[in-house]
């Protein structure tokens, strides 16, 4: 998982049109956690959630669906979309550092998850985490390019 994290993160620095080092230096030899969450099947949907609103903290995020059932949504312009599994597909997931050091060009996102009525849902996710412990600001380039950091 450490290799898929740093390929992505790699094909960011492209994208970004940063030296490769500046972004995936940002995450190498951190630590990388995993979590296994279970929402059991609730048939009072409207009266909870499975997670609350909120941004991941740390730099990026895999999530992989271990079945089928929905139940993470994102926001985007006030309203809230399904993030449908694909088997055997991550979903992968801007924290807010990636979201730092990238001068917003990529978003750390807004998300939630609703219990699904008849079915149990099981997510396992990675938490790859970057530098941390000082000051996290854009990387110099981006700052350059864009003028000024977000
Ligand atoms: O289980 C999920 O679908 C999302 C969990 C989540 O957002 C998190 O652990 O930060
Ligand atoms: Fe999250």
């Amino acid at each position: 998982m450490i290799g898929l994290a740093t390929k992505l993160l790699g094909f960011m620095a492209a994208d970004l049109g940063v030296e490769r080092e500046a972004l995936v230096g940002a995450f190498t030899g951190r630590r990388q956690s995993m979590a296994i969450h279970h929402y059991p099947p609730c048939p009072h949907r409207e009266k909870v959630l499975g997670i609350t609103p909120h941004t991941d903290g740390l730099g990026l995020t895999l999530l992989l669906h271990v079945d089928d059932t929905p139940g993470l949504q994102i926001r985007r312009g006030g309203r809230w979309f399904p993030v449908r599994p694909l088997p055997g597909a991550f979903v992968v997931n801007v924290a807010d550092i990636l979201d730092v050091l990238s001068n917003g060009a990529y978003r750390s996102v807004d998300h939630r998850v609703l219990p699904d009525a008849e079915r149990a849902r099981t997510t396992v996710m990675i938490f790859q985490e970057a530098a941390v412990g000082g000051e996290v600001a854009p990387l110099p380039g981006l700052v350059a390019k864009g003028g000024g950091a977000l």
